[in-house]
């Protein structure tokens, strides 16, 4: 991105904490279609409002079993995500992935199970950062991103990888 960013990044609060849970087996990553909420209609994985008084990994937990009736075994967490947004409220999302589960994925009223090929990943039915960060993670790599949108589009952005990228997250 040739603009600079028009947020302060260093005194940026989000509104909105949030999470979101991608689990990965014989090459194939469990995601969603979303129901109702932010992004409604779009794929992405299970996760969704950080509630008062929950950490990020058991907002992400509580948030697949009410979406799919799963309960993912030893998430890891993988990334920090800052939007920006325009329109609805700023979010900054913990992003997790597992490997294994308890349950049996489920369609609720809130989400339609999608267990989908990691090279099929339908980028083009996903909010537009997913594909600046999901495919590294896929690969194995932690993150940060921040993201400034315009309605669902991205105006300016700026993703690290790797461990140095850890160490930049707002919360362990
Ligand atoms: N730009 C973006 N890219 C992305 O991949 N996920 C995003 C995103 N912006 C928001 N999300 C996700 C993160 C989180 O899982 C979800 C937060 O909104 P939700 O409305 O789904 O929350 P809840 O499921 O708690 O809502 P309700 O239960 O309907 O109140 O949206």
């Amino acid at each position: 991105m040739t603009k600079a960013s028009s947020v302060n990044w260093q005194t940026w609060q989000a509104e909105m904490p949030a999470t979101l849970m991608f689990v990965v087996r014989d090459g194939k990553v469990l995601l969603i279609e979303k129901l109702r909420g932010i992004g409604k209609g779009k794929v992405n994985g299970p996760g969704g409002k950080i509630d008062p008084g929950e950490t990020p990994l058991e907002c992400v937990v509580r948030e697949c079993q009410e979406e799919l009736h799963i309960t993912p075994k030893n998430p890891l967490k993988m990334g920090e995500l800052w939007f920006a947004m325009s329109d609805i409220p700023d979010i900054h999302c913990h992003v997790f992935m597992a490997t294994d589960y308890d349950g049996v994925e489920t369609a609720t009223e809130e989400a339609v199970p999608m267990w989908t090929a990691i090279d099929e990943v339908p980028y083009e039915r996903m909010w537009e950062d997913d594909a600046h960060w999901l495919p590294q993670m896929l690969a194995g790599q932690m993150f940060n991103g921040r993201f400034e949108f315009t309605g669902e589009k991205i105006d300016w952005l700026e993703m690290h990888f790797g461990d140095a990228a850890a160490a930049e997250w707002k919360h362990v």
